[in-house]
């Protein structure tokens, strides 16, 4: 433990993309003695993997979005019982500070922190601030960033803005130091595909017909680990099967470490926790941006590293993201999928290209992992450990038995509880 035990509250949404940093900030802030209370919704709730030192308090769902006024008068409503029980929380359990990693959970609980004066930091885990920590860029005390350049964080922020970088799994982080698997002209070529934490159709439709068109000498030694959407996993498996590629599919693979650790080669949707994985263990990748999201967060996620040569990119069209089965016309959804069809076959041929590319010999892909590697921020829960820890006054007599006169390293609330303590001793 590094000081007195303090009561923290974090706050994300319910995607693995929000809810893993918080996790792994959860690991090293209990670590150091600190009791962690977490909100989330009901999505965050069921998310495999969340520790059991963890106390959960799931919001009501408050989501203001759409056009409809009524769909925002249920969705004020909801923030604002939101914001009540964030409220009840502090008072009970009286944090010293609130980590809000984004997502609608974040949104009542960081209003309720600025009502009631709590500090209060916000993580993004993007090159993107997204639109909850936009709002309150102005209003918390600290932000802790993922990466050098942030798009639409304002500079006029920058003094209290920390580059730490996205925390990962201790199991995840654990792989760092070990060597890259094996990969000889003979050896196994496992390739990991997953689409995030809720997977993607695209990978569905083109990862299978990708690997089918490899050159043998490549084809012939795949092992595929692919994580699929439930409504897809069986006509993927088929297709696998008609290719002859071994192929193990989940809908959630729980040990990605594991996994990570045996792969070779990662194919898949670039969000930051990926990346923040990725980086972290050294593997190469080729990433397919999520196409459709506004602020395009998922293609500036990959900048560093495609920069750096650990991954390539391939961009998938939005046409292909909807979905022909909802559609009722049968002309209409023909169409669609004739156009559909055509462009999965070019994005196929591109996947393959870019495998070659990347795996032509053992020391092209060697390189490439060690890019990717390069690019990793192993301290990353640490660090942001030490952020939040420097917020939140301690109890004074505390704050005068671990931060000795004179110590440089008291910082923020700490150094404020000192100074009030000098004050009170003169
Ligand atoms: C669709 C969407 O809007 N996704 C967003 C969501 O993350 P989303 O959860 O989709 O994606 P991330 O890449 O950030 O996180 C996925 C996490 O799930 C884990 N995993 C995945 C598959 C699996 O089978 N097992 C498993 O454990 C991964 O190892 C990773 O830790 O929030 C992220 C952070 O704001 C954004 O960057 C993403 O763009």
């Amino acid at each position: 433990m590094s000081g007195p035990s303090r009561h923290y509250v974090l706050a994300a949404g319910g995607t693995g993309g929000h809810l893993i940093p918080a996790f792994a900030l959860a690991a090293e802030l209990h670590a150091r003695g600190h009791h962690i209370a977490l909100i989330t919704d009901e999505r965050g709730a069921k998310i495999p993997g969340k520790p059991e030192y963890l106390t959960t308090h799931v919001l009501p769902q408050g989501r203001i979005a759409g056009r409809n006024p009524l769909g925002w008068l249920k969705g004020a409503r909801g923030v604002l019982r939101g914001r009540s029980m964030a409220k009840r929380l502090f008072e009970s359990f009286q944090p010293s500070a609130v980590v809000g990693f984004g997502g609608y959970p974040s949104l009542p609980t960081m209003l309720a922190a600025s009502a009631m004066k709590v500090p209060s930091v916000l993580h993004e885990q993007n090159a993107v601030l997204g639109r909850v920590n936009r709002y309150f860029a102005g209003r918390v005390d600290a932000i802790a960033t993922p990466c050098e350049d942030v798009d639409f964080l304002d500079r006029k922020y920058a003094a209290k803005v920390t580059l730490v970088g996205n925390p990962v799994r201790e199991e995840v982080l654990a792989l760092r130091e070990e060597p890259f698997p094996e990969f000889g002209e003979d050896s196994l070529f496992r390739i990991l595909v997953t689409g995030g934490s809720q997977g993607a159709r695209i990978l569905s439709q083109v990862i299978p017909e990708a690997l089918a068109m490899l050159p043998t000498a490549l084809r012939s030694r795949l092992q595929v680990i692919q994580q699929c959407r439930p409504e897809d996993i069986e006509a993927v498996r088929e297709r696998y099967a008609v290719h002859g590629i071994p192929a193990e599919l989940a809908t959630y693979f729980e040990n990605m470490a594991e996994r990570l650790a045996g792969a070779h080669l990662f194919i898949g949707r670039s969000g930051a926790s990926t990346i923040a994985e990725l980086t972290a263990v050294g593997r190469p990748a080729i990433l397919i941006p999520l196409p459709y999201a506004m602020d395009d967060h998922q293609v500036a996620n990959t900048r560093e590293i495609v920069a750096a040569g650990g991954a390539r990119v391939i961009r998938q069209p939005a046409v292909t993201t909807e979905e022909p089965e909802a559609i009722a016309d049968l002309d209409k959804r023909n169409a669609l999928l004739r156009e559909q069809g055509a462009i999965f076959g070019k994005m196929a041929k591109d996947v393959c290209q870019q495998i070659q590319a990347i795996a032509q010999n053992p020391q092209t892909l060697a390189n490439a992992a060690h890019a990717a590697w390069n690019c990793g921020y192993p301290r990353a829960a640490s660090d942001l450990a030490d952020l939040v820890e420097s917020f939140g006054a301690a109890p004074l007599m505390d704050v005068l038995r671990v931060v000795p006169e004179g110590t440089a390293s008291a910082t923020g609330g700490e150094a404020l509880a000192r100074r009030l303590n000098t004050e009170i001793a003169q």
